[in-house]
C-alpha cells in the first residue's frame, strides 16, 4: 500500500533525484576551538565512504579532491571572530568548488570540516541557483554575529553571514569582499534544534523562519516537521535543495565524536527519515556533512560517528532501506533440477 503511493507521486513529479554525484573534503577546523575535525574528509574516505555511495543503484561518483586551505592569506584581526581571514579564504575557494560541481551536473557532496564551511557551500550553490532553498539540521541555529556570540567562534556566525536580512548587524568584515550576502532568510528552516542562544531565538522571531526544534519534532513527528517546512518554504515544490548537515543534530548517544553535544537529540531513524523525505523530493542538489571529529572520543565513539554520517549521505542520495532489486534482472537465478552423484 505505502510503496504504491509513493510510487505515484514519483511517477507526476517533475524532479527527479540526480544520478551523479561530486565529492569535496573541507579539511578545515578554524571555525572552533578543538583540534580534530580537519581529519573527517580522510576519516570518511578511509571509512568507505566513496565505495558506500557508489553502491547506491545507478550512482556516477566522482571525487573532487580536498579544497585548498591557503597557507598565506592578509593577517588582520576582526573583533570577536577568530581565524576570519582564514576562514574567508578557505570558504572562497570552497564556494568556487561547489559551483563547479554543481555546473557539471553534480550534486555536490561536502564534507567538512566545522560548520563555519557552510559560508562557502551556500555561497557556491546560491550562484548556481539564486531560488535555491536551505534546510539546516543542527542542534544550534549558527546564527550569531561577533555581537552576539559568548565564543567568537565563527562556526556559530555561518547562517548569519549568508543571509541578506542580517547583513545590517554585522559591521564591514575585512576580507570577506567576495562574499555578497544575497540569499533569504524566508527560504531557510531549521530541524533539531535544542541549544538556541539568546538572539539567535530573537531573529528566528523575528523573521518568522520554520524552525523545527526538538519539542516540535517530538509533537508532530520528523515527517510532518519536514514536509510543513518544505510546504513554507517553497510551496510549489519547485526549488533546488540545500541540506547542511551537522552530525551533533543528532543525540550525543549517536554521534559523540563532535566538538559541541547536546544531548536529547534526533534517532539516527529519525534523521535516515527525514533525509529519505528529502531524497524522494527529487530537488536535493547540495548536501554538507560537517562536525565529525573523529579525535574526540574512544574508538566504539568515532566509529559510530562516521557510520552515524555515512547512513545520513546514503539515504539523502537515494539508499533505500527497502533494498534495490538487482539491475536489468527480472527474475530469481534458476537452478537445474539433475541431481549429481
Ligand atoms: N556548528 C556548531 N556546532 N555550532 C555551535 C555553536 C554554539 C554556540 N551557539 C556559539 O555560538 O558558539
Ligand atoms: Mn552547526
Ligand atoms: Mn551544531
Amino acid at each position: 500500500m505505502n510503496s504504491v503511493r509513493i510510487f505515484t507521486r514519483n511517477m507526476t513529479q517533475k524532479w527527479k533525484p540526480l544520478k551523479k554525484l561530486g565529492i569535496i573534503g573541507v579539511p578545515f577546523e578554524k571555525g572552533q576551538k578543538k583540534y580534530g575535525v580537519s581529519i573527517a574528509p580522510a576519516a570518511m574516505r578511509s571509512a568507505g565512504l566513496i565505495e558506500k555511495l557508489k553502491e547506491i543503484d545507478g550512482m556516477d561518483v566522482k571525487d573532487y579532491g580536498d579544497v585548498e586551505i591557503p597557507s598565506c592569506y592578509e593577517p588582520v584581526e576582526v573583533d570577536n571572530m577568530a581565524h576570519l581571514p582564514l576562514i574567508s579564504a578557505c570558504n572562497k575557494n570552497l564556494s568556487d568548488m561547489v559551483s563547479k560541481v554543481l555546473k557539471d551536473g553534480r550534486v555536490a557532496v561536502t564534507i567538512g570540516g566545522d560548520h563555519s564551511i557552510g559560508v562557502g557551500t551556500v555561497d557556491g550553490h546560491y550562484r548556481v541557483n539564486e531560488d535555491m532553498i536551505l534546510i539546516w539540521v543542527d542542534a544550534h541555529a549558527d546564527l550569531n554575529t561577533n555581537k552576539t556570540s559568548n565564543s567568537g567562534s565563527v562556526h556559530g556566525m555561518p547562517v548569519a553571514l549568508l543571509v541578506k536580512e542580517l547583513s545590517d548587524y554585522w559591521p564591514y568584515l575585512p576580507t570577506m569582499d567576495w562574499q555578497v550576502p544575497k540569499f533569504s532568510i524566508k527560504n531557510l528552516g531549521y530541524v533539531g534544534l535544542r541549544s538556541v542562544d539568546e538572539y539567535e531565538r530573537l531573529a528566528i522571531e523575528k523573521y518568522n523562519v520554520p524552525a523545527f526544534a526538538m519539542e516540535d519534532i517530538e509533537e508532530y513527528g520528523i515527517q510532518k516537521s519536514i514536509n510543513h517546512i518544505l510546504q513554507r518554504i517553497d510551496p510549489e515544490g519547485n526549488k533546488p535543495i540545500h541540506v547542511s548537515f551537522d552530525i551533533d543534530s543528532l543525540d550525543a548517544l549517536e554521534a559523540p565524536s563532535t566538538g559541541t553535544p547536546v544531548r536529547g537529540g534526533l534517532t539516527l531513524r529519525e534523521a535516515i527519515r527525514l533525509m529519505e523525505i528529502i531524497h524522494g523530493t527529487g530537488r536535493l542538489r547540495a548536501i554538507d556533512l560537517v562536525e565529525i571529529n573523529p579525535a574526540l572520543g574512544n574508538d566504539s565513539d568515532r566509529k559510530r560517528t562516521i557510520d552515524a554520517g555515512l547512513c545520513i549521505l546514503s539515504a539523502a542520495l537515494g539508499f533505500s532501506r527497502r533494498g534495490t532489486t538487482p539491475r536489468g534482472i527480472l527474475d530469481l537465478p534458476v537452478q537445474t533440477h539433475t541431481q549429481s552423484k
